[in-house]
C-alpha cells in the first residue's frame, strides 16, 4: 500500500480524487490539506465520503507530506512551483494536476500564465503525463504533469492523423467545450447557474492558455519534417458540470485511407480511449465519471476536411483519474486500477 498525500483538497479535482482513491486496492490517502478548512473532517465538507476516510483536513506541511510516497498537487497554478523542491528532495513523487510543469519553455509559460516561472530548473525532468503518448516516460518519472482538460481531449482526437502526418498540421482547429466544473470549485458570477444556464458562449477566443500546452503536445506527435503546428483553439462553457466535448477539424493531405481503420488500431490497447463505430456521436453523459476518452471520425461528403469528435469528463479522464492513471504506471501497477467504473447515467 503506498501513501498518498493531496494538496488542494477541498477543490473539485482535491474531492474527485478523493472519490476515486477511496477504492483503490494499492493507494491510501494519508493527509489531505486545506488553508481555510484546517481541522474540519473530510466527511464534513464531503458527505459522499461518510464512512470512507477518517481524515480532516490540515494546513500544508512539507514534513507530512514528505512521508507520502507520492503527492498529488491539485491547486491553482504557482503553488506546486514554490514546493516542490523541498517535496523532491525528500525523495516523494509528485503528480502535478496544474499547469506549473506542463509547459517545456519557461519563458512561454510566464507569457501565458503572468508572472515568471517558479522553479524553472525542474521543468526538464517532469514528464508530460499523457499515458497514450509517454507510457514509457511515466513510470520512471519522479514528477509528472498532467495534462489539462481540453488537451486531453484535443491531443488524443487529433494524435493518429498527425502521427501518421495525414493532414495539413499548420490548419488545425479545435472548437471544445467545457461544464462549470472545469473553472474550479471558487465562487465566480460567471459561473452562477443564473449566469450559465439556458446559454452557450465561446471565451478567450483571441488566446487560452491551453494553446501552448495542446501545440507542444502536437508538435511531439508530428514526424520529424512534416511542417508547423498551427492550431485554431476556441473553447466554450456549457450549461452543465461536467464534461467536455471537442470537435476538431483538419485538412487532409491526399487520399487518407482507412481513418476509422487508422483509429482503432492506434488506439486499440489503450484501456481508456474507445473510438466509437462509424457514424457514431460521441456524447458527454457517455463519459461522466469514467476515465475513459471517446472518439468518433467522419469525413462529410468524402472531402478533405476530416472531423473529429473527442468526449472525456473534465474532472476524471481530463484531471483526477488521468493523474491516478498516472500513479498507477508509475509504481508498477494494473494502469487501470481504481478506473473501471462505467459511466454514470443519466
Ligand atoms: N477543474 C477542472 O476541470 C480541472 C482543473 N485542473 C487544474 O487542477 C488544479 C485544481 O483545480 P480545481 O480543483 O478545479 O481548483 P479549485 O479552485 O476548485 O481548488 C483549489 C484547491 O487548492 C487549494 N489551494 C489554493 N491555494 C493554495 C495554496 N497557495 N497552497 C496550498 N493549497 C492551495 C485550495 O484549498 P485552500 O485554499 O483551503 O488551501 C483548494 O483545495 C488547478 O490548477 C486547475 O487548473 C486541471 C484539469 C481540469
Ligand atoms: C470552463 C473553464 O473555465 N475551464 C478552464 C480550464 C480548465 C482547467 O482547469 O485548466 P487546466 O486544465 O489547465 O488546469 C478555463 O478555461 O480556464
Amino acid at each position: 500500500m503506498i501513501k498518498i498525500g493531496i494538496v488542494g483538497g477541498t477543490g473539485y479535482t482535491g474531492v474527485e480524487l478523493l472519490r476515486l482513491l477511496a477504492n483503490h486496492p494499492k493507494a491510501k490517502v494519508t493527509t489531505i490539506t486545506s488553508r481555510a478548512e484546517e481541522g474540519v473532517p473530510v466527511a464534513q465538507l464531503f458527505p459522499n465520503l461518510r464512512g470512507h476516510y477518517d481524515l480532516a483536513f490540515s494546513a500544508p506541511d512539507p514534513d507530512v507530506l514528505g512521508e507520502c510516497d507520492l503527492v498529488f498537487f491539485a491547486t491553482p497554478h504557482g503553488v506546486a512551483q514554490a514546493m516542490m523542491p523541498d517535496l523532491m528532495s525528500r525523495g516523494t513523487r509528485v503528480v502535478d494536476l496544474s499547469a506549473d510543469f506542463r509547459i517545456k519553455d519557461a519563458e512561454v509559460w510566464a507569457q501565458w500564465y503572468g508572472k515568471p516561472h517558479g522553479c524553472p530548473q525542474l521543468i526538464a525532468q517532469a514528464v508530460y503525463g499523457l499515458p497514450e503518448a509517454n507510457r514509457h516516460l511515466i513510470a520512471d518519472a519522479d514528477l509528472v504533469a498532467c495534462p489539462g482538460c481540453y488537451p486531453t481531449a484535443t491531443q488524443l482526437g487529433f494524435i493518429p492523423l498527425l502521427e501518421n502526418n495525414l493532414v495539413h498540421p499548420e490548419r488545425l482547429i479545435a472548437n471544445a467545450a467545457s461544464g462549470t466544473s472545469g473553472a474550479g470549485r471558487q465562487a465566480s458570477i460567471d459561473n452562477l447557474l443564473s449566469e450559465t444556464a439556458d446559454s452557450f458562449k465561446a471565451y478567450a477566443a483571441n488566446g487560452h492558455r491551453h494553446l501552448p500546452e495542446i501545440e507542444q503536445g502536437l508538435r511531439a506527435a508530428l514526424p520529424k519534417g512534416a511542417g508547423q503546428i498551427g492550431l485554431t483553439f476556441v473553447p466554450h462553457l456549457l450549461p452543465m458540470v461536467r464534461g467536455i466535448h471537442a470537435t476538431l477539424y483538419a485538412t487532409l493531405r491526399g487520399n487518407a485511407g482507412d481513418l476509422q481503420a487508422l483509429y482503432e488500431e492506434r488506439y486499440a490497447n489503450e484501456p481508456f480511449v474507445d473510438v466509437l463505430p462509424a457514424g457514431s456521436h460521441p456524447q458527454t453523459r457517455s463519459v461522466k465519471s469514467s476515465n475513459m476518452c471517446r472518439i468518433a471520425i467522419c469525413r462529410p461528403q468524402q472531402r478533405d476536411t476530416v472531423v473529429v469528435m473527442s468526449v472525456i469528463d473534465n474532472l476524471t479522464k481530463g484531471a483526477s483519474g488521468q493523474a491516478i492513471q498516472n500513479m498507477n504506471i508509475m509504481f508498477g501497477y494494473d494502469e487501470t486500477l481504481g478506473l473501471n467504473s462505467p459511466a454514470l447515467l443519466p
